[in-house]
């Protein structure tokens, strides 16, 4: 494990130069890799997985819009394409990549399957730290372990294809055989990490929901609303109001910030726009506060987690969370986007 030093303090983090690709596939020659699930991580994970010379099968539920996309991805139904119970029956580590309330549905089935000598791998901490909710309790002979891409699964693919990789946390819940550890890095480097970094179940659940709730998907939103209405109520036109909150912000000032920080983003704007930024952003720290404290508690306390099994474990969530979709899609505010972003001059 690299020694990294990630402002002031010293991490340990698995790079591909000390873990190379050959390595992996060495620790993983004699396993069958079984993807259950072919929805967002599935296609991504499987597909660098296959790419990167692994033995991989998918399992999904035939028919299905997700079975038409794996054979649209080349896997073939009886070689490498199997309904779930014949996936699970043929695999050696079963990646357990349905949704977090489909693993509740699916796990009376899935469980039978995990003979000794098996390992079971998820891509979130969530079925195993919630086990009061979930009723996910992995028999003890078994490995169980995490590798959870930082990340959509469609980056995940994307970042392989341009030969770069999206950084994973990786962890340990049972290491019935010794070697689970291993196993995991193994899959880590599999799936396309750029890098790996250790965690827990209970630890990648709580960040990753705080995460995605926050600054990566809710948070974001919210703060965009907030600024694209005022700009609106004062009398600014919709493209106007879209340009200043969101298209400046994707298209010239994150890369920035992706590339060298936010200091260096603020040192390529005006010394107006550095003296305001530096000013405020302090009040919308502590305007915001108070939101994340309830936010790491409702994470904490498996409010969030009640809440996401119940709403996605009816029969028509996928029906009703299209229809949210759709709302913020129609909304003023993303049909103004939508016209930015067509007339962003094209290559
Ligand atoms: N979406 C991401 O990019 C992402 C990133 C990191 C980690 N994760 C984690 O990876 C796991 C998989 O997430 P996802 O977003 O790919 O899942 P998803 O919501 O896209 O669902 C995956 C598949 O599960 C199937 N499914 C749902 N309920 C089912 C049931 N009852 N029986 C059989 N099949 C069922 C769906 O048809 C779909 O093909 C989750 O634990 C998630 O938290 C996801
Ligand atoms: C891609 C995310 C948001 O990082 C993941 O956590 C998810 O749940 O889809
Ligand atoms: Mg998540
Ligand atoms: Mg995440």
């Amino acid at each position: 494990m690299a020694k990294i030093n990630f402002g002031g303090v010293v991490e340990e983090v698995v790079t591909r130069e000390e873990f190379p690709l050959a390595k992996a596939r060495e620790v993983l020659k004699n396993e069958t890799i079984a993807v259950i699930g072919y929805g967002v991580q599935g296609p991504g994970q499987s597909l660098n997985m296959r790419d990167n010379g692994f033995n991989v099968i998918v399992g999904q539920r035939k028919p299905s819009k997700s079975w038409d996309h794996a054979v649209q991805d080349g896997f073939k139904e009886g070689e490498n394409l199997f309904e779930i119970e014949e996936a699970l029956r043929r695999g050696t580590i079963i990646c357990y990549l349905l949704s977090d309330a489909g693993q509740i549905a699916l796990w009376p089935t899935v469980s039978k399957h995990l003979t000794e000598g098996k390992t079971l791998y998820f891509s979130h901490g969530f079925g195993i730290t919630y086990k009061e909710q979930t009723g996910i309790i992995p028999p003890k002979n078994i490995d169980v372990i995490l590798v959870a891409p930082k990340g959509s699964g469609t980056s995940l693919r994307r970042l392989f294809l341009d030969g770069q990789g999206l950084n994973s946390s990786f962890a340990v819940f049972q290491n019935a055989s010794g070697k689970a550890r291993e196993k995991a890095v193994a899959m880590g480097i599999g799936v396309g990490s750029g890098y790996l970094f250790e965690t827990d179940f209970k630890k990648e659940v709580y960040s990753d929901l705080t995460g995605e709730r926050g600054t990566l998907m809710g948070a974001i939103q919210g703060i965009f609303e907030a600024q694209y209405n005022i700009l609106r109520k004062r009398g600014h036109t919709p493209s106007e109001a879209f340009n200043e909150t969101v298209e400046e912000l994707t298209q010239s000032l994150m890369p920035l910030v992706a590339e060298n920080g936010m200091d260096w983003m603020y040192a390529n704007c005006s010394t107006t726009a550095q003296r305001g930024a530096l000013d405020w952003r302090h009040k919308f720290r502590d305007a915001v506060a108070p939101v994340f404290e309830e936010l790491y508690e409702s994470v904490a306390t498996g409010k969030e987690a009640e809440r996401t099994i119940k709403l996605n474990s009816q029969p028509d969530y996928r029906v009703k969370l299209d229809q949210e979709l759709k709302e913020l899609r129609e909304s003023e505010m993303w049909q103004a986007g939508l016209k930015v972003r067509e007339l962003r001059p094209k290559k």
